[in-house]
């Protein structure tokens, strides 16, 4: 079975301790986010996920075929024009070019880009039609693990809805197992089997939530009554640091 496992994980950065006894496991299908405020060490946890910091203390073992991550930022390459950013990965692995600016143009559209954006370079595109790009890269390799770091916090609320909802199609059909970081609560409720809640000072998991309705029948009124309960959580009041009225 493929799953990610985090066992007796801690970090530092100098003397800093960073991260203190983190222990998890994703399960292949499932979606696990981790939430808390900013400063919490939700980055670096990710990036020793990933495998791009590398473990000094404890262990990461990742078994999932393979991997793809997308980023707050959309980090695409300004030389390269739209297509050609998303077939990049494609074609590093071995996959002909046609093949290639097929598939690629296949999940543009699935992404809600347009023929006409095609060949547009990434100086010539809004904030939200790079993400979008950036979502289509990370998945055009169908990826059995998807790491994601925050990538809806920049984009406004009918984009982050409409993207999600692609993510929510492929997480109800289990297309895909998602890790992801994020500080906004609605969006870790929306989208996650599990919660987990990461306290600063060092990085800690005080808490971890479940949700067990399906991703695809949360709709609004499940995500803020969801909130609104978890809102009054004494672990999430003192992780947040939120004041009670
Ligand atoms: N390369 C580094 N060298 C030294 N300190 C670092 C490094 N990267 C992060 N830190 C520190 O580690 C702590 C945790 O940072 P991290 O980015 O992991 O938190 P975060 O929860 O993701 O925050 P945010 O939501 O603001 O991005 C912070 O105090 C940060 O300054």
């Amino acid at each position: 079975m493929e799953r990610l496992e985090v066992k007796k994980l801690n970090h530092h950065f100098g003397f800093t301790e960073i991260l203190r006894d983190i222990n998890f496991t994703l399960n292949k299908g499932e979606v696990l986010s981790i939430v808390g405020p900013s400063g919490g060490g939700k980055t670096t946890l990710l990036h020793l996920c990933a495998n791009l910091l590398d473990v000094e203390d404890g262990s990461v073992t990742n078994t999932f075929e393979s991997s793809a991550y997308a980023f707050q930022e959309a980090r695409l390459l300004p030389w390269k024009n739209v297509i050609d950013n998303i077939a990049l990965a494609l074609i590093a692995k071995g996959e002909k070019k046609d093949t290639a600016i097929k598939k690629s143009q296949e999940i543009a559209l699935r992404f809600g880009l347009d023929e006409e954006d095609f060949e547009k370079f990434p100086k010539d595109l809004s904030g939200g039609m790079k993400q979008r790009v950036s979502f289509a890269r990370a998945l055009v390799v169908k990826p059995s693990l998807l790491f994601l770091d925050e990538p809806f916090s920049a984009l406004d609320i009918g984009l982050k809805k409409e993207l999600q909802s692609v993510l929510i199609d492929m997480i109800s059909k289990k297309e895909i197992s998602i890790l992801f970081i994020t500080h906004d609560l609605m969006e870790a409720i929306r989208l996650s089997d599990e919660m987990l809640l990461l306290k600063a000072d060092p990085g800690h998991i005080v808490k971890k939530f479940k949700f067990d309705l399906i991703q695809n029948q949360r709709d609004d009124k499940y995500v803020y009554s969801k909130s609104a309960e978890i809102l009054q959580d004494e672990k999430i009041i003192d992780t947040f640091e939120l004041e009670l009225k």
